[in-house]
């Protein structure tokens, strides 16, 4: 059988334009995604172009050739912006307009007649691999490049180019005649619209992904210090002491020493300044332990530490105490603050001891430092 290219582009081009539909209608619901409303114009472009191709017959050549084929140069950049608009702020507008500018620049240098189809199919087959390649890289270098949807995405963006690398060598190898009736080329042509069918289908998918990594960051992050909050240090703490129940566990309370002095003398904001680098130091300290820490809420944060880094704990607290102590922290404002931190720390032999239990026992230790005159670590045994 063999497939009438003309039919293929009037099918594609109604199914194109409802996809774009949606995807636009979605874009604009959800505003915090831009990548959808610039792969939601790229689709836009693509209906319009695909739309005077299959017009072709009826059109002057510079129409249905020439500014069809600049229109999907232009989306094809769009589908790449889109890709970084998913996780970087800077887009890549200038060389992107540069490359389809460029790009559109030789193809309407190329004869709009027949007998350079195979031409024009070269150099668009070749475009669409650069500007694939690079959606492929932006899509790579995301920091939430393993989750479901961003494999997806990149499995069908390399399944197009191989489309398009066959689409190239082919186009290459044999004359516009001879590709104009080729039932291997509308074969590719066909394949290639079902896997732009399933990109558009990724994209939507992958902002719905993206939604739900929002709402989990603001459901678990602290706003100001990015660090966990409450209810997520409970959740990954209690996760951890099931995990390794014959473990050795250590909890550390911190509370800022004066905190409220901050707020009354230097303002809110400062306070938030110093909330911030006490996170920071936290971070610091233990971010290459094999530890759970988080703000609790105010000025108070905790660590749970498990398995070879427990009888290290009370070094630990004792070196951040220290450092937190002799650094002063410059504030936005031009101000010099110093702070500093009394903790309570309790190490238990075995992890199947309730989390509730270890914080009421740190809490003790906790307020025994403050009594003691704070700036110090109390530590004591379950
Ligand atoms: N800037 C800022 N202040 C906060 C935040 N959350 C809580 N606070 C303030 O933290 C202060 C806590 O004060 P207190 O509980 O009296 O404790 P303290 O002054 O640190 O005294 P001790 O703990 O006894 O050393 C209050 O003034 C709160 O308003 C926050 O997110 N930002």
């Amino acid at each position: 059988m063999k497939l009438d290219l003309y039919t293929l582009y009037v099918g594609h081009v109604t199914t194109f334009v409802l996809m774009t539909t949606i995807l636009l209608l979605i874009g604009l619901r959800y505003r915090q995604e831009q990548a959808l409303r610039i792969w939601g114009v790229a689709g836009v472009l693509a209906c319009a172009g695909i739309a005077l191709i299959a017009l072709r017959p009826y059109l002057p050549l510079w129409l249905g050739v020439g500014l069809a084929n600049c229109l999907l140069f232009f989306s094809l950049m769009l589908t790449w912006v889109g890709g970084v608009a998913l996780d970087h702020a800077r887009l890549p507008w200038r060389p992107g307009l540069l490359l389809a500018g460029a790009v559109s620049g030789v193809f309407l240098l190329l004869p709009f007649g027949p007998e350079a189809f195979a031409w024009r199919i070269l150099l668009f087959s070749a475009a669409y691999l650069l500007f694939h390649a690079l959606l492929w890289r932006s899509l790579r270098r995301s920091p939430h490049q393993a989750r479901l949807g961003y494999r997806l995405g990149r499995l069908i963006v390399l399944l197009l180019m191989l489309t398009y690398s066959v689409r190239l060598l082919y186009s290459s190898a044999v004359s516009s005649g001879w590709l104009a009736n080729s039932a291997l080329f509308a074969y590719l042509d066909y394949q290639a619209m079902w896997l732009e069918y399933a990109k558009l289908l990724c994209f939507i998918f992958i902002c719905f992904e993206r939604l739900e990594i929002r709402l989990y960051q603001q459901a678990m992050l602290d706003s100001l210090t990015g660090l966990a909050n409450r209810r997520a240090f409970h959740e990954q703490a209690e996760q951890r002491l099931a995990a390794n129940p014959d473990a050795p566990v250590a909890l550390l309370v911190m509370d800022l020493d004066w905190f409220k002095r901050v707020n009354d003398s230097h303002g809110h904001l400062a306070g938030d300044e110093v909330l911030v680098h006490f996170a920071t130091l936290l971070d610091r300290h233990f971010g290459h332990f094999d530890a759970v820490y988080g703000r609790n809420g105010g000025e108070e944060f905790s660590v749970l530490l498990s398995g070879s880094a427990v009888p290290h704990a009370p070094a630990l607290a004792e070196t951040l105490r220290h450092t937190l102590a002799a650094e002063p922290i410059a504030t936005s404002d031009g101000n010099t603050l110093q702070q500093t931190v009394s903790t309570g720390l309790v190490v238990a032999p075995r992890g199947h001891t309730p989390l509730r239990e270890l914080f009421r026992q740190a809490d003790l230790q906790l307020y025994a430092a403050k009594e003691q005159g704070r700036n110090r670590v109390c530590v004591g045994a379950l």
